[in-house]
């Protein structure tokens, strides 16, 4: 069950109360998550794989709590930043890829098949050997996005996955997140054509989730108010 749910949840921060008593059920394929800076969307995006904890209320996330059973969820969620360079962590791209297999009981024959199947799925088999910092922006985001799925979770939270990279690079990394992989996604960001193409959008606005539903309504209502 591919099910989302928050509980009257709020996040304090010392400065500033970042969620607002937010509660909501989800079980779209590709949810997308709008809002201006500041709004609370990494800050939902992170509850969910218990990169931050809730000061009150419950989230569970595919049946599971994100705080209290942090080590099945974290096989469960993969996350995926915008900056790729604070993702990667090994010295070589295969290296990289194969991180979160560890500790799974996998022979090395089994994790190099693996790793060469993923890398070529995204076109970065030939770089296997390569040290990852010379990968470009655009690689380097495939990569970590290999290194999350590789792990075979069952949703991908991405925050801003497109920030750093150009047109041609956003539409590959955008069209494997939305079209291509199976896996539920829960997607922040403020690139609207992008929120358009999921199935359901969220829309936060000072901690509040003040409207969901049908993307193009809650993007229309959201440029509207912005203008
Ligand atoms: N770890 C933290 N400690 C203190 N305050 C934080 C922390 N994380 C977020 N905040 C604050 O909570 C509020 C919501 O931040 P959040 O990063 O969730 O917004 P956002 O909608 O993702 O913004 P952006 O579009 O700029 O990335 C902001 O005022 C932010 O400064």
């Amino acid at each position: 069950m591919r099910t989302i749910e928050l509980s009257a949840v709020t996040v304090e921060f010392p400065a500033r109360v970042a969620l607002h008593d937010v509660s909501v059920h989800l079980d779209q394929r590709r949810i997308a998550v709008i809002g201006a800076n500041g709004s609370g969307k990494s800050t939902f995006a992170r509850t969910l794989n218990g990169l931050v904890t809730p000061t009150a209320g419950q989230v569970r996330v595919h049946g599971l709590d994100p705080v209290r059973q942090a080590k099945q969820l974290r096989r469960r969620v993969g996350f995926v930043f915008s900056n790729p360079d604070t993702q990667i962590i090994m010295p070589t791209v295969a290296e990289d890829a194969a991180f979160s297999l560890r500790g799974r009981g996998l022979s090395r024959a089994e994790i190099r098949e693996r790793v060469g199947a993923a890398l070529a799925r995204v076109g970065l088999v030939e770089y296997a050997d390569a040290p990852a910092h010379t990968l470009s922006g655009g690689e380097k985001q495939l990569l970590a996005l290999t290194a999350v799925l590789i792990g075979e979770p069952s949703l991908v939270v991405a925050d801003e996955p497109t920030a750093y990279l150009d047109a041609a690079n956003s539409r590959r990394i955008a069209r494997f997140l939305l079209d291509e992989m199976p896996q539920q996604l829960v997607l922040a960001t403020h690139d609207l054509r992008l929120a358009a193409r999921c199935d359901i959008a969220l829309r936060f606005e000072d901690g509040r989730l003040i409207d969901l539903g049908d993307p193009a309504s809650v993007i229309a209502k959201y440029e509207v108010d912005q203008a």
